[in-house]
């Protein structure tokens, strides 16, 4: 057996964030969507169990006994009554760790699903929602890499509007940031805006009307984490200065901001420029939406 599963990176097209609550935890509303770039779980026979990292941004997790494909590998076994065959799995991490991105909750629900099947789980989807939810607060909306509207603290997703082919670019200054800080450095603001959006339509038309119905929404994250991380204000400013960008703005606790373009072309000629104009950062030309195929 060699299986593999695709773990997207989520982007937060809005996050609008509310006061926190008695357990620090807070409420939101956030427009979650999925991009055809991410990283790869692969899950093999083996004689013994093993657990192995690479790729480009493997360096930051080396050595992590509580990586979230082995918490989500170990939930998910735990669940299940009888002996379990051992098995290799390995991650491919294509994504920058702590960017916003939701790379380690969408590893663990790459994990969830591969050996769900692989293995011929017993397992509902209902039960592998539980899992994926007592992960992270994200967990659950990252598990089927379908848009979706989250709310709650992340973990109640529905089904998101109807969504048009949105072709982007992702800038990461190459910087982490801790999301725990930001939503601290929010809270230390005490500004705190609507939750709730405004009624959103059943689909959006085309990606015009996408981005100008985004633009009067918000991140809520994103002046507390430019203000961690400068940097992060350069991305924003070089990205809103381009004639191809529709709409720039910072995913989920940054330090990764996506730009909408208009066409595919307009978002290819983009990335190009921003990867020459500033060839330390990671610049990559993607799709958003999903679910995208395991490959
Ligand atoms: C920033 C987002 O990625 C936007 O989608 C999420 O809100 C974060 O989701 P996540 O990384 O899965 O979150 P968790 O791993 O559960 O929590 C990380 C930290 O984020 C903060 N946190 C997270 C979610 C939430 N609704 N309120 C919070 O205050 C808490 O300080 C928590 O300690
Ligand atoms: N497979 C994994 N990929 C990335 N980070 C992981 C993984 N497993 C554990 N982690 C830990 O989780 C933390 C958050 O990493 P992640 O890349 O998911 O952040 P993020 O993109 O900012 O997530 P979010 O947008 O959900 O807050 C990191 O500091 C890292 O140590």
């Amino acid at each position: 057996m060699s299986v593999v599963a695709f773990a997207p990176a989520k982007i937060n097209l809005f996050l609008h964030v509310g006061a926190p609550g008695d357990d620090g935890y807070h409420p939101l509303c956030s427009l979650m969507v999925f991009a055809d770039i991410g990283d790869r779980v692969v899950v093999q026979d083996a004689d013994v169990p093993s657990f192995r990292v690479h790729g480009p941004f493997a360096g930051p997790l080396s050595g992590q006994e509580d990586n979230l494909v082995l918490r989500a590998a170990r939930a998910l076994l735990a669940a299940i009554r009888g002996p379990q065959p051992p098995i290799a799995i390995s991650l491919e991490k294509a994504l920058p760790v702590a960017a916003g991105l939701g790379g380690g909750s969408s590893d663990a629900g790459a994990t969830l699903r591969l050996l769900r099947s692989a293995m011929d789980l017993p397992v509902s989807d209902e039960a592998l929602e539980q899992i994926a939810a007592s992960l992270g607060a994200d967990g659950a909306a990252c598990l089927w890499g379908r848009p979706v509207v989250a709310e709650g603290r992340g973990e109640r997703p529905s089904p998101a509007p109807g969504l048009p082919p949105i072709e982007a670019v992702l800038v990461n200054p190459r910087v982490e940031v801790s999301t725990p800080a930001v939503y601290r450095a929010l809270d230390a603001a005490e500004t705190f805006g609507d939750v709730a959006p405004p009624p959103m339509p059943e689909a959006f038309e085309d990606v015009i009307e996408l981005a100008a119905w985004l633009s009067l929404m918000r991140n809520d994250l994103q002046a507390p984490a430019v203000a961690l991380a400068p940097e992060i204000g350069d991305v924003l400013a070089l990205l809103a200065e381009e004639p191809e960008t529709l709409l720039a703005r910072v995913s989920g606790s940054g330090a990764t901001c996506f730009a909408i373009c208009g066409s595919g072309l307009e978002a290819d000629a983009l990335a190009a420029r921003v990867a020459a104009l500033r060839p330390h950062w990671w610049v990559r030309r993607c799709g958003l939406g999903g679910p995208w195929p395991d490959a």
